[in-house]
């Protein structure tokens, strides 16, 4: 399809998560983000769009919004508003991120009748994300049949764990019969954060042996082998792993029997705490680290607490992700903790000068939207920041097979 500024190569992006639809409408004829947008709080009476058409002014808009269906036609609603409508002949496709794609999906995939039936059979396995990502889709479609919708799975690029690293110690015929394995997410952010991160060297990413700490309210830690994914520290479900701005991360499952037996909690209660009422929000009340460290400066004790046990959650798969890559070449931090609190990447790194970890100062003050490092000149481990963009990333992957 070709339109008077040559051809058509434009892209939407939804990254629809359980409260919230982050969104982007790239032009892939030199990466320009045409607009993006935010819906938050879907659900409550306090829903928020934030919308930004490129070269601003944001707009912003309150009042509920019911569900992720009317979020997606209150962003369509926006983007026509700047003649960027879905009705558009530039666009050419949609990209989804996905969570959950199972053992199945390794590669982005054309969302067809059957792949989306296989996505709605990893509900129970995704419960806060799948069902977003569903009704992305279905809106998606009911705006454009016409044009190719495709899934990028959070869960693709830790396919390639061995299965020493993937499995549960549990019972084989158990974890068989049910898919219990661990599968890992923020995929597409750890694959991107690795290969960009190999560049900030001047290597090629099947040199060099990368940990990999994303960081945002969901959070993970990856070790990447010459650009392959070897562990990672989500599982079954994005619960394990780190502490998060709201889930627990690892915790012995003896305390789920507990808190049903001697506590009285429902399985749903128990996934509830574990999921919305855990990690920082449920150690000090906050989830966001910029209050956090603003309390604990105050000398608010619950909020040092807090940091403290989140920093020694980071330091333990450190240590840990050290160990299985027997090398390391980098450790990167990223996502929207990682990018931005200096504090964190100081603290995470403290004493660990013996695995040839450190931090300058003066570079982890920096504020920067660009890659840079941050250990100091001839560290034995290059530690760096790289700013995360799984939206980029999943236009450039949709782009790629809507074109083929
Ligand atoms: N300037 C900052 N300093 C410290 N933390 C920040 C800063 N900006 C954002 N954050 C943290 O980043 C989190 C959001 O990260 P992000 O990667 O956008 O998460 P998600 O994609 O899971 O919504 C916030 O909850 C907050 O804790
Ligand atoms: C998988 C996951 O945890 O995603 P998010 O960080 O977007 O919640
Ligand atoms: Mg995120």
């Amino acid at each position: 399809m070709t339109t008077s500024g040559g051809t058509a190569s434009r892209v939407l992006v939804l990254n629809s998560g359980s409260s919230s639809v982050k969104y982007q409408l790239l032009d892939m004829d030199g990466d320009v983000r045409l607009a993006t947008g935010l819906v938050e709080r879907i659900g409550e009476s306090s829903s928020r769009l934030a919308h930004t058409p490129r070269g601003g002014p944001a707009r912003e808009r309150t009042g509920r919004i019911a569900d992720h269906d009317q979020a997606l036609k209150a962003a369509a609603g926006e983007l026509a508003a700047d003649g960027l409508g879905l009705d558009s002949p530039e666009l050419v496709a949609i990209g989804h991120r996905v969570v959950h794609g199972g053992l199945r999906f390794t590669e982005p995939t054309v969302i067809t009748g059957e792949v989306l039936e296989e996505i709605e059979r990893l509900v129970p396995v995704a419960p806060l994300h799948n069902p977003a990502n569903i009704t992305g889709i279905r809106t998606a479609r009911s705006l454009r049949p016409d044009l190719p919708q495709v899934a990028v799975f959070d869960t693709a690029f830790h396919t390639t764990m061995p299965e020493y690293a993937a499995r549960y110690a549990i019972d084989v015929e158990t974890a068989d019969a049910h898919r219990i394995r661990r599968y890992g997410f923020h995929g597409t952010s750890h694959a991107y954060v690795a290969r960009r991160t190999a560049g900030l060297l001047g290597r090629a990413p099947e040199e060099v042996n990368t940990i990999v700490l994303h960081l945002g309210n969901g959070a993970s830690a990856s070790a990447v082998a010459g650009g392959r994914c070897v562990d990672t520290s989500m599982g079954l479900t994005p619960l394990e792993g780190l502490v998060m701005g709201t889930r627990s991360g690892d915790i012995d499952p003896a305390v789920t029997f507990h808190l049903g037996r001697v506590a009285g909690m429902s399985v749903d209660e128990v996934d509830v705490l574990l999921n919305k009422k855990s990690g920082l929000v449920g150690l000090c009340g906050d989830n966001d680290m910029r209050e956090i460290r603003r309390r604990v400066d105050e000398g608010d004790e619950r909020a040092a607490l807090a940091f403290d046990i989140y920093i020694h959650r980071l330091k333990k798969y450190i240590g840990a992700y050290s160990a299985v890559l027997g090398r390391v070449d980098a450790l990167v931090f990223t996502a929207g903790v990682g990018e931005n609190s200096a504090p964190v990447r100081e603290a995470a790194l403290a004493g660990l000068e013996g695995f040839g970890l450190a931090v300058d100062p003066e570079r982890n003050a920096v504020r920067s939207g660009e890659p840079r490092l941050i250990s100091p000149d001839g560290a034995r481990v290059a530690v760096a920041v790289v700013p995360t963009d799984e939206e980029l990333e999943i236009a450039r992957q949709t782009f790629a097979l809507a074109h083929n």
